[in-house]
């Protein structure tokens, strides 16, 4: 399984730190909504510069004109794309037009959508590279919210996968187990005191 940290800061600075401090342990960088929203797609370049070696994940979560804006984040110096599962399928498949055309990736992220393992299914068969079983930062604070629907749907889906939603030491294991390619960590990593040491525990946990 892959590791992948998220970097939801808003600096491109801030981001160019972190980065620095936990690449040798990650094996995908994501540019974080938040920081592209706040930061332009330039915070893509500047990490891909950075580290041209590393995977590099622009989170656009796309909703329309998916070929447009798949294009300009390749552009910008992407690796992989996200569209959201929610979008018409004339979207995801745009975006898989333009991955194509630049011979990179594109990740459908199921945040918000309630049939996850069948919408899994349908856009991998419109070209998805893999797919987010994503519980967001808002979902996370509800009371009551855990890992386990998210990891059930995952292994249900019979689709390459990652996981998203507040993965940490205490619930990478479980991701590992079940099934999933990729485990994205965001404030586990950049929220912890010690980033480093938290990417490299996180990377530890599942070698
Ligand atoms: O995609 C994310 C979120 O929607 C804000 O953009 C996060 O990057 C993703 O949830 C991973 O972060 P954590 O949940 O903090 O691990």
């Amino acid at each position: 399984m892959k590791l992948q940290v998220a970097i939801d800061l808003l600096a491109v600075e801030d981001a160019l730190e972190l980065a620095g401090k936990v690449a040798e342990y990650v094996d995908i960088i994501e540019l974080g909504t938040p920081l592209i929203k706040a930061a332009g797609l330039s915070a893509v370049t500047a990490i891909k510069e950075a580290h041209p070696d590393k995977t590099v994940f622009a989170d656009m979560k796309t909703m329309d004109a998916g070929e447009l804006e798949a294009d300009i984040a390749f552009k910008a110096g992407a690796d992989l794309v996200s569209v959201l599962g929610s979008a018409d399928n004339s979207t995801i498949s745009g975006a898989v037009k333009a991955a194509t055309a630049h011979n990179k990736g594109i990740v459908v992220d199921l945040i918000g959508v309630q049939d996850k393992a069948a919408r899994a299914r349908e856009v991998r068969a419109l070209g998805a590279t893999f797919v987010e079983f994503h519980a967001g930062l808002d979902e996370q604070a509800q009371p009551g919210f855990d890992l386990n629907g998210l990891l059930r749907s995952g292994e249900a889906a019979q689709v390459p996968f990652s996981v998203a939603g507040g993965v940490n030491a205490g619930t990478i294991a479980a991701v590992q187990a079940a099934g999933a390619d990729v485990a994205v960590a965001g404030g586990a990593i950049y929220g912890a005191a010690d980033p480093a040491l938290a990417a490299k525990e996180l990377q530890a946990a599942i070698n």
